[in-house]
This record gives C-alpha cells, structure tokens and sequence, in this order.
C-alpha cells in the first residue's frame, strides 16, 4: 500500500534543460553581487562552508566550477535558493514542469496520498518552484519537503530519515527519480522505488528499477489513482 509519494525534482517533474538553460544562468548571473551579501547569514554561511572544503580559493569560481558539472553541492544550492527568489518573485522565472505532472500530483493528492519532495535545490528553492509553475501555485499539494541537510540523495539513510519523518514504514512511500544511484539508496532503505526515464533528458536506464516515462505511467505501474 503506497501512503506517500515522494519525487525528486530535476529529471523527474522537471526537464533537466530548465535547470540548465534557464535557472542555472539565471543564478550564476546573479552570484558575483550575491556572495559580497556578509548581512545575509545565509551567505556568510555558505561561503565559510565552501572556505572550509576548497581553502584559498574564490568561492566565486568554486560555484561557478560546480554548476558547470552540475554538482549538488549544499552551499551552492543554498545560494542559488537566494539567487532565485527575486526571479520566481518578480515573475522572471516559471517553472515549466513536464505536462503530466501538476495532473497526476493533484490526482493524487485529491485521492489522500501524501506527496513530499526529495531535490537537491534547496527547501526554498522546492517552494518558490511548485509556488511559480505555469499551472500555478502547487505548494499545497505537498506535506513535506526535504533537501541535503537531511542527507545526500547517494545515503539509504537519508530515506530511513525522511520516512521517520513523515512518520510511515519506508514500504509506505514510492521514490520516483531519474537517477540510479537515488533508486538504489532509496531502495536499501526499504521504499518502493520507481525511474522516470525522461526522452528529452536522455535518461540512462538503471537495471534495478521499475521504469516510466510519465507520471501517468506511474500510476498505471502502481494502481495509482489516475
Ligand atoms: C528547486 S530544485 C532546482 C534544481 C536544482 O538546483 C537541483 O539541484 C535539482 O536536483 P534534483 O535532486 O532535484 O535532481
Ligand atoms: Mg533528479
């Protein structure tokens, strides 16, 4: 019996070109005045973090570096939430979210499930996102939302962490995303887990998981409601 549903988010409910040709620039553009904020704690925060792991170098350029590999690194992450919140705020950015996904999320929701987000982009990152899509505001779908500080998306108990959390046995929650590695760990850990295999992402097929290429086919796969 499936009580809750969480998704990951790029690669999965968003196409992986958002993040890297809209979102990603906008940030990096942002960044330079950004990192000089020392009345952010925020800021100040994640740039001690990023001194402490890479000492002497400009954090500037270390961000820069972990965007250009799209590397999920918790400062970063952290900064680029700030970064967006004037874009998502001002109407600069929208979320264009696969099509089938503001449907099956409130299909679902609508029918009891609980539906929770698993992203690396930061908590506030997840909210200004499912606050500003183009089908409008979809924050009140979700009952919960997780980043890194709850551990790395790599760690089974990162996921033991979210179901203690959500307070249900990890059999209870569907893990949907388009990563492998976030399958297998997620798996360990005792959630059924499935992989979006997005086309237009190019998603590498992972052998350990039950595949779909859309939301709908989720539900199809699980006995959803649809
Ligand atoms: C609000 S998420 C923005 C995209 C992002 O920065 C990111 O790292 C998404 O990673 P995910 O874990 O959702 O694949
Ligand atoms: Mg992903």
């Amino acid at each position: 019996m499936i009580r809750l549903v969480l998704l990951d988010i790029e690669g999965t409910t968003l196409p992986i070109s958002f993040v890297r040709d809209v979102m990603f620039p906008y940030a990096a553009k942002a960044l330079p005045e950004l990192l000089t904020r020392q009345d952010n704690p925020k800021v100040v925060e994640a740039i001690a973090d990023i001194a402490a792991t890479h000492p002497g170098e400009s954090p500037l350029s270390v961000c820069e570096s972990w965007m250009a590999k799209d590397e999920k690194a918790a400062p970063l992450k952290s900064l680029q939430g700030i970064a967006w919140k004037s874009g998502f705020d001002d109407g600069a950015l929208k979320a264009d979210l696969y099509p089938d996904v503001p449907p099956a999320l409130r299909s679902w929701h609508d029918a009891g499930l609980k539906l929770a987000v698993y992203s690396s982009g930061s908590v506030q990152a997840q909210k200004l996102l499912y606050g500003h899509t183009a089908q409008g505001d979809l924050t009140p779908l979700f009952n919960g939302f997780f980043d890194l500080s709850t551990g790395g998306k790599k760690d089974s108990q990162s996921y033991a962490r979210i179901a203690e959390s959500m307070d249900l046995p990890p059999a209870e929650i569907l893990f949907l995303s388009d990563i492998g590695a976030e399958l297998d760990a997620a798996s360990q850990a005792g959630l059924q887990v499935c992989q979006l295999v997005r086309p237009q992402d190019e998603t590498i097929a992972h052998d350990g998981a039950p595949q779909a290429a859309t939301l709908e086919d989720v539900s199809s796969l699980f006995s959803l409601p649809s």
